[in-house]
């Protein structure tokens, strides 16, 4: 775990003495848009057009936040057209590393990645990254930006016309976004790497909240936003599979359980079980990556063996229903 200071890396844990124990999430920093004829988007330059084969995802198996990108690409059938690298579960000194040297570019280390990008970046080295193999350079490396993309610019490219983003859906996909990322999405890790108690209790509570209030609107609803699946539920859905198997015991958001939620937990089960989206889950990956890698909070890296899971059982959502995109 560490972060680049001037294109150079240094190995060091999150800061939370200046924040009085809590833990802050840093603002992505690439933030350029792939668009379908390559204008520039909301944010960043333009230059980036949407073409089969032009971009490559680095991800982490383990991570929530690259995992929305691995269902977007997954359910706009994008999977031909946008390669994949995945780093290694542990992320040790180095921080996020290669098994084997990485297709792309050759390289064994994600900073690496990023300092191709700019020889000079100064900040924290995530997943996901979305990579340019014309222009050489990183687009972006903010995951709520990347899926947007996925499901905007790439209609010539894919023949699976769903729209995860639908116009008349989109301020209320942007209401329940605005509460499950800061309660939901980062509060888990508000909790997990709080270093006081004041602060874990303060985050802790905020999730179980925000997980009653989502176990009401699920019961009444198949879906965040109503009647169809949107990126709403993608992004919540990379929190909760991940709930029961490392944030209960691993961040001690232990208040209730998913499962003890009827509504949300056949919720997870539905989407757990699309096709599109049970491949990208790998618990291998998920359990490995957060009880060996934060040596802060479980020095032994022992990863526990349950909890016994089983996210086939069935659910009571009925088949998944999608807005179907507008031709432009
Ligand atoms: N805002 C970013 C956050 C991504 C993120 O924090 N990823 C974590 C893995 S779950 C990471 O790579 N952390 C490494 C670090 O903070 O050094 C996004 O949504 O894309």
């Amino acid at each position: 775990m560490g972060l680049l200071v001037d294109g150079v890396w240094q190995d060091q844990w999150y800061d939370t003495k200046s924040t009085g124990g809590r833990f802050e999430r840093q603002a992505s920093r690439f933030r350029n848009f792939v668009t379908a004829d390559g204008g520039p988007g909301p944010t960043g330059e333009g230059g980036f057009r949407a073409e089969a084969g032009r971009y490559h995802l680095y991800v982490s198996l383990a991570c929530p936040w690259a995992h929305r990108t691995l269902i977007v690409r997954a359910l706009k059938g994008l999977e031909d057209a946008i390669s994949v690298s995945v780093v290694d579960p542990f992320m040790g000194k180095e921080g996020w590393t290669f098994a084997a040297p990485d297709p792309i570019l050759g390289k064994t280390r994600l900073h690496e990645v990023y300092t191709a990008a700019d020889p000079t970046y100064s900040g924290r080295v995530t997943v996901p990254v979305l990579w340019d193999k014309a222009r050489g350079t990183i687009v972006s490396n903010e995951s709520a930006e990347i899926i947007r993309m996925l499901n905007s610019a790439f209609a010539a490219v894919t023949d699976v016309a769903i729209d995860l983003y639908p116009a008349p859906l989109r301020a209320e996909i942007d209401a329940v976004n605005d509460l499950v990322y800061p309660d939901v999405n980062n509060g888990v890790y508000r909790s997990g790497f709080a270093t006081t108690q004041a602060a874990y209790e303060e985050a802790v509570a905020q999730v179980f909240r925000r997980l009653d209030w989502l176990e009401e609107r699920l019961a009444r609803q198949p879906y965040l936003a109503g009647d169809v699946l949107t990126e709403a539920d993608v992004r919540l859905f990379t929190t909760l599979v991940r709930f029961d198997a490392v944030y209960v015991g691993h961040f001690k958001c232990n208040i209730r359980r998913i499962a003890d939620y009827p509504a949300l937990s056949g919720y997870l089960r539905a989407l757990y079980q699309l096709p599109q989206v049970r491949p990208t889950v790998d618990f291998t990956h998920i359990k490995r990556h957060y009880y060996e890698s934060h040596k802060t909070i479980n020095p032994t890296g022992i990863v526990p063996v349950g909890p016994a899971l089983d996210l086939d059982a069935p659910h009571d959502r009925g088949p998944a229903a999608f807005a179907a995109a507008q031709t432009p």
